[in-house]
Order: C-alpha cells, then sequence, then structure tokens
C-alpha cells in the first residue's frame, strides 16, 4: 500500500544530551488508523512532535506524499496536511469557538466549520464561548475540530481522552470512530489504555525506550496477550482483560 508517511531512521529529540528517538523506521499507509502505544517515557509524544517538526532531528529523514519534509518548519508541515492535537490542546483561551475554529480554517476539503459542529453539536451551542470558558470535554473536542478544519490528511493524537469523564470519553470515541470510517485521512492516536486504543484503530506501533519494539495489526497483538503485556507492562492476564473488554463488547470503548 501507498505510505503517507514514512520516517526512515529517524533519531530525534530535544538536543544532544537528550536523545529521546533512535533509529526509527515506520510508515503510515494512507486513509488508515494505527495507535502508538508504550510505557511512559519511551517517546510517544517525541515521535508526534519530531512529524511536526518541533524536535531536533539527529538523523534520519521524515517523507510525506512522497516529498523530503525533514527540514520543513512547523507552519509549512500543517499546510502541506499534517496536523497534531497536542496533549495540552492549545486552544485559544481569549478566542470564542467560533473563532479558534475561523482562525484554523483551511479551505481546501470537506472539513468546514460547519461540518466540525455537525461533528461536535455541543460545539455549536459553544460557539459565542471564549476557550476559557470550556469544559475539559469541550476544549478537546475544539482541539480536535480545530485539527480537522485545517483539512489534514494525517490527524496526530495525542492522549486525546486524557483526564476526562467516561460518558465524554465516549462522546469523542464515537467521533473519531466517524471520522475514521470516512475513510479520507489516517489517524495516529497515542492512548494508554490498550481497549480504547484498539477500539479507533487497525494497527499499533509499540515504542520501548525510542525505538520500535513492535509494529502490526491491532487483530495479532490482542491474539498474543503474553506479548501485548511484555511490551506495555502489565501481566498478561491483565492484557487478555483488558482487551476482551472490547472483544466482548463489539469494539465499543468503555
Ligand atoms: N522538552 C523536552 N526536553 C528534554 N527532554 C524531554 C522533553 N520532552 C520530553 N523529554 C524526555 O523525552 C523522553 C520521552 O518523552 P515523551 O513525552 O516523548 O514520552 P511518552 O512516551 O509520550 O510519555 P508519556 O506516555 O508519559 O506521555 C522522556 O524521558 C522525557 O523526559
Amino acid at each position: 500500500m501507498h505510505e503517507l508517511l514514512t520516517l526512515d531512521r529517524v533519531t530525534a529529540g530535544y538536543g544532544a544530551g537528550a536523545v529521546v528517538l533512535e533509529d526509527v523506521s515506520i510508515g503510515f499507509s494512507s486513509t488508515t488508523s494505527c495507535a502508538l502505544l508504550g510505557r511512559n517515557g519511551v517517546g510517544k509524544t517525541t515521535l508526534l512532535a519530531t512529524v511536526m517538526g518541533l524536535t531536533e532531528l539527529g538523523h534520519g529523514r521524515i517523507v510525506f506524499e512522497g516529498r523530503d519534509i525533514s527540514k520543513l518548519d512547523v507552519h509549512l508541515r500543517s499546510l502541506s496536511g499534517i496536523a497534531l492535537v497536542p496533549q495540552e490542546r492549545e486552544i485559544f483561551a481569549s478566542l470564542s469557538v467560533q473563532d479558534n475554529l475561523a482562525v484554523a480554517v483551511q479551505p481546501k476539503g470537506k472539513w468546514t466549520v460547519d461540518a466540525a459542529y455537525e461533528l461536535f453539536p455541543r460545539l455549536a451551542e459553544r460557539r459565542r464561548n471564549y476557550g476559557n470558558q470550556l469544559s475539559g470535554g469541550e476544549q478537546q473536542m475544539l482541539a480536535i475540530a480545530r485539527a480537522l478544519v485545517s483539512n489534514p490528511k494525517i490527524l496526530l493524537l495525542d492522549e486525546p481522552f486524557e483526564g476526562l469523564a467516561p460518558v465524554i470519553i465516549e462522546q469523542l470515541a464515537d467521533a473519531l470512530n466517524r471520522v475514521r470510517r470516512a475513510g479520507d485521512l489516517t489517524i495516529v492516536l497515542v492512548e494508554h489504555h490498550v481497549e480504547l486504543a484498539f477500539s479507533l484503530t487497525d494497527s499499533s506501533i509499540v515504542l520501548d525506550r525510542g525505538r520500535v519494539a513492535w509494529a502490526g495489526t491491532n487483530d495479532e497483538l490482542r491474539s498474543n496477550p503474553s506479548k501485548l503485556a511484555s511490551l506495555l507492562g502489565f501481566e498478561a492476564e491483565t492484557a487478555s482483560k483488558r482487551v476482551s473488554v472490547i472483544t466482548n463488547q463489539g469494539g465499543r470503548a468503555r
């Protein structure tokens, strides 16, 4: 399958004394959905930040749609179709919901502000409220909506459910699954909860201390609880239970 984004032997981090990613080679295909898993501190956020151009690239290349973007600055990466929803959300606190979206729109695809409101009706209700008047869940909806209206080809999501109530997580996961089923963009999701990650993706990459420890389909990983346990650092029995939560519920996150 044609690869949309390729990291080719990438070493990156935060300067000479803080190299985090070591010799990472991975590819993301068009319109697929991939979970980026791994224990705390293994480099998941750093990998997304590196794709976006927010870290120091030591060696290797980043190729997007066949073009070497390793030296392109963040703004141009965004214009070329890469969108990051960072862990901190980074919405504009002093702008209304409507204006947060209006400043991010790149009118080159189906994601208009109205389409984003259709995906997140709660944002439509809150369109005149300022960023700092929103709940955590509404802020995350806005962060995702803002990324979508830039009409990206690849959407990088860094722990979008962190700190949110289960009912909000369910709403967000439903919305992301709708985006995923539409099948016109690639999703890369950093998520600690395996069952939730599996319910939103087809394949996984597991990082360990800055290197790729495993890559393959979720079905392969799901059917090997002891492998999953060793990669993610919990007991095999727990791994099996964690995965069966979604298997028993038809892929729904809890
Ligand atoms: N700005 C920074 N400067 C220096 N080191 C950093 C910086 N940001 C992260 N690190 C270090 O890089 C390593 C990888 O961090 P990163 O946040 O990428 O891991 P992660 O897998 O996303 O972790 P978590 O699951 O806890 O979010 C850690 O050792 C972290 O301390």
